[in-house]
């Protein structure tokens, strides 16, 4: 899927949400654990209850790895039931990988070639060769971490160095890499002051912005601070809708939830 692409489904739906697949067992509803593979059937009931009101689904890859080799399985048939049901919805694999560029192009293999993600996330740490070999994938989106949402981000990631802070540094930075433009950015939606700041340097990427519902960031205040003139902005949602109950409901639950922040969405998008 391309930017562009990714843009004209936001106008379609009049939705830049991003539904978070952060399946945990021990807060699944009861009655889901004695199918044969509940995360699978967690994130399908997800799925086919909030696909019109979503541009986008994020599996985080701890959630399924934590189930071993049955995790991944159900990883693999969650992103195989998107993409076979769902084409036209933007698919994020949350794995935040990064290592020597031989490494990173296996883990680039494994997220865009055998499971067909559009998208994955990664960690700068280790700088340049451990990012350009996931940008080498033509039409698919590496998201790589820029300023994150929780209070460790404040340890080092706006650290001065050489009169400025350093997640400044690693977009200006990543801008100079081959094939930059496959790039978007991870931007807390708790770091909605430093929005300004970020559209700054990278005025036109798409920005994958966890942080809101659960987490307590501010949709008005990213929107205010980090929409550019094709919204740029996919806000992501886990917990407040994917637990928002745990009843045999919790699809439908689910649904309500993902619609309050679509309909806010829709607001923001028509004043804007
Ligand atoms: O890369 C991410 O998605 C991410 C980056 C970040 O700075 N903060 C953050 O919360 N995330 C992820 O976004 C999701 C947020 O989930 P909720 O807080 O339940 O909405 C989790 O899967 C996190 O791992």
């Amino acid at each position: 899927m391309t930017t562009q692409q990714l843009h004209e489904q936001i106008l379609q739906k009049k939705s830049f949400l991003c539904v978070g697949l952060d399946p945990d067992l021990s807060k699944m509803p009861e009655h889901l654990l004695e199918t044969e593979d509940p995360i699978f059937e967690f994130n399908k009931a997800i799925i086919d209850a909030t696909h019109d009101l979503t541009v986008g689904y994020k599996p985080n890859t701890a959630f399924f790895e934590a189930y071993g080799i049955k995790g991944w399985m159900s990883l693999q048939k969650t992103i195989n039931y998107i993409n076979e049901n769902y084409p036209n919805i933007f698919t994020i694999a949350d794995a935040k990988r990064g290592d020597i560029g031989n490494t990173s192009s296996m883990y680039a293999k494994a997220f865009f070639e055998d499971l067909n993600f559009d998208s994955v996330t990664v960690a700068p740490y280790m700088g340049k060769d451990s990012v350009e070999p996931f940008l080498a994938f033509e039409n698919k989106h590496t998201i790589m971490l820029a300023l994150t949402s929780n209070e460790g981000a404040f340890d080092f990631q706006t650290l001065n160095t050489n009169g400025k802070e350093l997640y400044k540094q690693v977009l200006e930075t990543s801008k100079t890499w081959k094939n930059s433009e496959n790039l978007m950015y991870v931007v807390g939606a708790t770091k909605a002051e430093y929005f300004t700041e970020i559209r700054k340097i990278v005025p036109d990427s798409f920005l994958l912005v966890p942080g809101i519902g659960a987490q307590g960031g501010s949709l008005s205040e990213v929107c205010k601070y980090g929409m550019n003139d094709k919204v740029g902005l996919l806000v992501n949602s886990a917990r407040a809708i994917i637990y928002a109950s745990k009843g045999t409901d919790f699809a439908e639950k689910a649904r309500e939830e993902a619609l309050k922040v679509q309909k806010e969405m829709e607001e923001i998008i028509a004043n804007k």
